[in-house]
């Protein structure tokens, strides 16, 4: 379970979001909306320590993870968190088999790549180079790493951003797979079709000028 108490980030003067309070228990999706700039991506860049809230705490399992030292935060990046991204941040020179081989943590239990590639459609494409592979089976391989890494949060920022409807329903079924599993999932979208296929929704307010400066 991932809890953010207080939250608020700024940048300069200018409060992107105020002591927000919010919780994704396991097996649940939350949708993450607002316009663009209201802060989507900077929220879940802060859940997954890329970046620092300007104050509040962010508490995973209990254990606010802002108070951490660099190692325990590396290591709770590494054991506990994955990312999908609108532009599949795989290792693009490699083949799929080594891009899963990054996520695998050593001792895991399945499923192991054959199956976490059968159930992204991509059967039997392990020593293929992710760079000849299209967008959609980029985003593929990204969802079978998350398959074999098992974390107990996603967060994902427009996994569907780029891609077509099939792509983007299977991004959504195997992020929905993944919390029937016990993973708790933070989706950033502006697609209502994923808003949708949500358990519950977050709007963030857009903020545009420096607080105290009031409206035009
Ligand atoms: N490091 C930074 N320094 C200053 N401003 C920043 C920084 N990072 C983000 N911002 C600003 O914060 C605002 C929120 O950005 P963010 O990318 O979180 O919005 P978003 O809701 O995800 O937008 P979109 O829907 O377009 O992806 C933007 O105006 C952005 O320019």
């Amino acid at each position: 379970m991932i809890t953010l108490r207080k939250l608020t980030k700024s940048f300069g003067p200018r409060v992107l979001w105020r002591d927000l309070d919010l919780t994704v228990e396991p097996g649940r999706m939350l949708a993450l909306v607002g316009a663009s700039g209201s802060g989507k991506t900077t929220l879940l860049n802060c859940m997954g320590l890329l970046e620092r809230p300007t104050s509040g705490q962010v508490l995973f399992q209990g254990t606010d993870l802002s108070s951490l030292g660099p190692a325990r935060q590396r290591r709770f990046r590494r054991d506990h968190l994955g990312y999908l991204f609108q532009d599949y941040a795989l290792i693009e020179n490699a083949t799929v088999r080594a891009n899963l081989d990054v996520a695998r943590r050593r001792g895991a239990r399945p499923p192991g790549r054959a199956e976490a590639l059968a159930r992204v459609g991509l059967a039997g494409r392990e020593q293929e180079r992710v760079h000849h592979l299209s967008g959609g089976e980029q985003q593929r391989v990204a969802l079978a790493r998350l398959i074999v890494k098992r974390p107990a949060l996603v967060l994902a920022d427009e996994p569907t951003g780029a891609l077509d409807s099939d792509n983007a329903a299977m991004v959504v079924d195997t992020l929905r797979q993944l919390s029937r599993e016990g993973c708790a999932v933070v989706i950033a979208t502006h697609d209502p079709a994923v808003r949708d296929a949500c358990d519950s929704t977050r709007a963030l307010e857009a903020r545009g000028r420096p607080e105290g400066l009031g409206r035009a």
